[in-house]
């Protein structure tokens, strides 16, 4: 039986200045959730977000809330073993709060895999890769000191997949920046880009073409969500892969996508998607359309970082790889034993459960109060 269903928001600031066309972050806001069952099995999940109301329409005040005054009173006294029937009635009767969803779909999960002895990857279908590839993103908004991080990662063997963040700037100051980091690092690395939103149809056309003749290798969410026509259309013009991130919302957006020839890549985000189950189906619809895959973030913690692994790895295809590097962005690890990068890619953890367990004391210190 479910006992209890508490949301810890953590306060952990990043190692650098990240910086997005909608946000600069500074701190982190972790989203937690437990849930506590009878049986004496804990389960956990993340709702991490970007940006307070920046990036998303649900922020770390409000998740909380919502799950305290409105999702946990639904769930208390349910049988803690049933996830399907626990989160159906979720479904039901709460509107939106695809993040709140996400994470408490994902610690009734955590706990059942944990009941069971398997890790959480089995009950999604079982994994097909122990190990996934992990972009990062350069985003220090200064193109030397990016050039350099880069190079260090490169020596580190931590990434060989770079993501810019662009779209504040000028769009020919953008490309500038950008085709420096390419020159600068060379052929044998991915160099991708994120506009999150910020160019008008007419930028995106100027904006493509130069990075595609640069060696660009990807291209994510270069206008507006609700432009999603506009998108198709860009997709459909260039050669250069296109993604969408902001504009897939879960499974109806992504059969919209898939209908409408709308993009060339999915972000798969467990939190975006409201939960796993649905960023499964996600990633269903992008595999049966021919669409590749990437495995996207929302620069979570360990805990997310680790549910999102346990999907990824179930996916057949991942011709993108992910970007699941949210902990190293992190002054402080709140795991009890963090995560396993190595050689340029994420271990996917072979525990039950997450197979992650987080630090009690070190959440206690950094809770926000
Ligand atoms: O993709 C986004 O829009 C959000 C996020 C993921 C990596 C990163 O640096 O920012
Ligand atoms: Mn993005």
């Amino acid at each position: 039986m479910i006992t209890h269903i508490e949301v810890i928001l953590a306060e952990v600031p990043t190692i650098r200045a990240h910086r997005l066309s909608v946000a600069t972050m500074h701190t982190q806001t972790l989203v937690l959730v437990r849930v506590r069952c009878a049986d004496g099995v804990d389960g956990w999940g993340e709702a991490t977000t970007i940006g307070g109301l920046n990036y998303g329409e649900e922020s770390p005040d409000s998740i909380k809330a919502n799950i305290d005054r409105h999702i946990a009173p639904l769930l208390i006294g349910m049988d803690a073993r049933q996830v399907a029937k626990a989160m159906a009635k979720v479904r039901k009767v709460i509107q939106g709060n695809r993040f709140a969803k996400c994470a408490i779909e994902t610690a009734l999960l955590d706990a059942q895999s944990r009941r069971l002895g398997v890790p959480l990857s089995e009950l999604l279908g079982g994994r097909v890769r122990d190990a996934l590839p992990v972009a990062w993103t350069l985003a220090s908004g200064d193109t030397a000191t990016d050039i350099a991080e880069a190079e260090q990662m490169l020596e580190l063997r931590r990434h060989n997949i770079f993501k810019l963040k662009i779209g504040a700037r000028p769009v020919a100051d953008d490309v500038a920046h950008v085709l420096a980091i390419k020159k600068a690092l060379g052929d044998a690395v991915s160099v991708r880009v994120d506009v999150n939103q910020a160019w008008s149809e007419l930028d995106a056309v100027r904006g493509i073409a130069a990075l595609e003749a640069g060696g660009i290798d990807l291209i994510e969410q270069p206008v507006r969500a609700e432009h999603k026509a506009a998108m198709a259309r860009l997709a459909q013009r260039y050669a250069v892969a296109l993604m969408a991130d902001e504009a897939l919302h879960g499974p109806l957006d992504a059969l919209d996508f898939v209908r409408h020839d709308g993009a060339d890549v999915f972000a798969v985000k467990i939190t975006q998607s409201g939960g796993l189950l649905p960023a499964a189906q996600v990633a269903a619809l992008a595999q049966l359309a021919g669409i590749g895959l990437y495995g996207g973030t929302m620069l979570e913690g360990g805990v997310g970082t680790a549910a999102s692994a346990q999907l990824f790895s179930t996916f057949g295809e991942l011709a993108f790889g992910t970007e699941l590097f949210g902990p190293l962005l992190l002054t402080q690890e709140v795991l009890r034993t963090p995560l396993v990068y190595q050689d340029f890619m994420l271990h996917v953890p072979t525990g039950p459960g997450l197979g992650v367990e987080p630090d009690l004391d070190k959440l206690r210190d950094l809770r926000r109060r």
